[in-house]
């Protein structure tokens, strides 16, 4: 695709100074701009409250984009379609300066009026922003206009729905691109052709060949400066409730009649509506929380979730989370889902392990020898690639099995980076393609899970926390959720 082809619109991003701005989005853009996936026909306007020249904020972007440029001569040219706007979001009173910088850059940069509102601030500002774009006629425009959102999408079902319903005032669903970065990543991505493009798996899919999945998304970061919004979420609605419910939907869902989005949304949302509901006495059973303490990763002391900043000292928020999920349908009535996802654990690893059942007669298990089970392995991150655990013949001249493992790993074989979770789902919002988004149906469905499980959990005490030391994989109870069903959790 040249250039010409390329997407060209204005891309307005609210919290222009933040973190998520500087660390993801604008290496992102450069990225795209870089590669020559975005025309030469875009401008961003920052807006957020602290005073800074155009110039200011031009050299903050150079400064962000500094690392991927590696030594490029274009930053400067890159940075040129900057522009900054300070004003506080919700004060009404600056929309309309804010309406007319869009209309003359709509003109200097022949953007056919296209725009995307990205809204990288706290959440509790989506609905303002929302409305006050619509109020002082910034979504009136002759091209089409985006809003993409960041998590978290609410606290809880009611919250969200609140949340959604103020900005459908404002945009139709079908431009609402609600962000999950997972969804972004190349190996999510992947799932889906993994299963349907490969005859090999495609068959084996089911509960007649899969003995059990787990999913595992650790992280050796702890809260770090988050304390704040953390104390309110906790690890089931930061990590669960949104990524590891996403890679559910794409593992288990029915093959889409087409690779659209609308199709392959309406088969997630089937996934979402067949998960067994846990009610509050089953959430013991089902479900394991847990809370960091001091410990050490990679030989550096840590101290404890309740000694971070702008946490309270007797929190009883997780900061982990196992969980055994079932789905309930045809094609995986039987096989339990286990997750898994924690700070402070001892590797940074997102993976999904695929265990296929035993063969129906082990011949040399007869010989007293023991065969492992096949597996799968999608390695999400940091690796990103797949591995096969087979059995073959030991050399030498005896028959007895050995295990053996079929590695393909992207970064080797391609030789590249391959492009940030970010720089994907903006060149998505872009072009229009929303596969990659999360529709409100799903949303409402992953809370209404989530809700009865931070119910029970808000109103009884872990007595326990913290229950699991930095640097190790989480509670003793998550092994055992797995131990009571024979199965174990794979080493990552
Ligand atoms: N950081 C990350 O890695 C991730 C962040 N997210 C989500 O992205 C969003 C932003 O997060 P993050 O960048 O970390 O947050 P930050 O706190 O770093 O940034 C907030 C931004 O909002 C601006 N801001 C705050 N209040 C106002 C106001 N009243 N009017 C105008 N601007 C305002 C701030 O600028 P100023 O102070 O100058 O006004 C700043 O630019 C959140 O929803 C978060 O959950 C999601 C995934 C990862
Ligand atoms: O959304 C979030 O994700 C990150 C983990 O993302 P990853 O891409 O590094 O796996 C997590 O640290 C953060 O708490 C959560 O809000």
């Amino acid at each position: 695709m040249s250039k010409k082809e390329n997407p060209t619109s204005l891309i307005v991003i609210f919290g222009a100074t933040g973190d998520l701005a500087k660390r993801k989005l604008y290496p992102s853009i450069y990225r795209l701009y870089k590669n020559g996936s975005i025309s030469e026909n875009f401008a961003v306007v920052g807006v957020a409250r602290r005073p800074l020249s155009n110039e200011e904020f031009r050299t903050n972007v150079t400064n962000s984009v500094t690392s991927v440029a590696n030594g490029d001569g274009n930053v400067e040219e890159f940075s040129s379609h900057f522009y900054y706007h300070p004003f506080d979001v919700t004060s009404s009173d600056s929309y309309q300066q804010l309406k007319e910088l869009l209309s003359t850059l709509d003109t200097s940069y022949t953007t056919n009026g296209n725009r995307i509102f990205y809204l990288a601030m706290a959440p509790e500002f989506f609905g303002t922003i929302a409305t006050s774009l619509k109020a002082e006629g910034l979504t009136e425009t002759e091209g089409w206009k985006r809003l993409v959102i960041e998590k978290p999408f609410g606290h809880d079902l009611p919250s969200a729905k609140d949340l959604n319903a103020e900005i459908r005032q404002a945009f139709h669903e079908s431009e609402i691109y609600r962000i999950d970065h997972y969804l972004g990543k190349e190996m999510v991505q992947n799932i889906e052709v993994i299963r349907f493009a490969n005859a090999l798996f495609e068959p084996l899919w089911n509960n007649r060949y899969i003995s059990n999945i787990q999913i595992t998304s650790s992280e050796t970061l702890g809260v770090e400066d988050r304390g704040r919004y953390y104390e309110t979420s906790g690890a089931l609605r930061d990590m669960v409730q949104n990524h590891m419910l996403q890679m559910v939907a794409l593992l288990a869902m029915e093959p889409p009649i087409k690779l659209n989005p609308e199709e392959i949304r309406s088969e997630k949302v089937k996934v979402l509506r067949a998960m067994r509901k846990i009610g509050p006495d089953d959430v013991e059973d089902y479900f394991v929380r847990g809370q960091y303490g001091a410990g050490s990763i990679h030989g550096q002391s840590l101290q404890g979730y309740r000694d971070e900043n702008s946490v309270d000292s007797n929190s009883n928020t997780e900061t982990f989370v196992a969980g055994k999920l079932l789905i309930d349908n045809f094609r995986w009535a039987g096989v339990p889902i286990y997750i898994r996802t924690g700070k402070r654990m001892s590797e940074k690893s997102t993976k999904v392990v695929v265990q296929f059942k035993d063969i129906p007669m082990n011949l040399y298990y007869n010989r007293g020898e023991k065969v492992d089970p096949n597996l799968l392995v999608i390695n999400i991150q940091p690796e990103e690639g797949i591995t096969l655990h087979l059995n073959a013949k030991k050399s030498g001249k005896d028959i007895t099995t050995t295990p053996i493992r079929l590695d393909y790993t992207n970064n080797c074989i391609d030789g590249i980076n391959t492009p940030e979770a970010y720089e994907r789902l903006i060149y998505d919002a872009m072009r229009g393609d929303m596969t990659n988004f999360t529709h409100w149906d799903e949303v409402a469905l992953s809370w209404s899970f989530i809700d009865e499980i931070s119910k029970a959990w808000e109103n009884t005490r872990a007595f326990d926390f913290p229950n699991y030391e930095s640097g190790s994989m989480g509670p003793k109870q998550a092994e055992e959720l797995l131990e009571k069903d024979g199965f174990h959790w794979w080493p990552l």
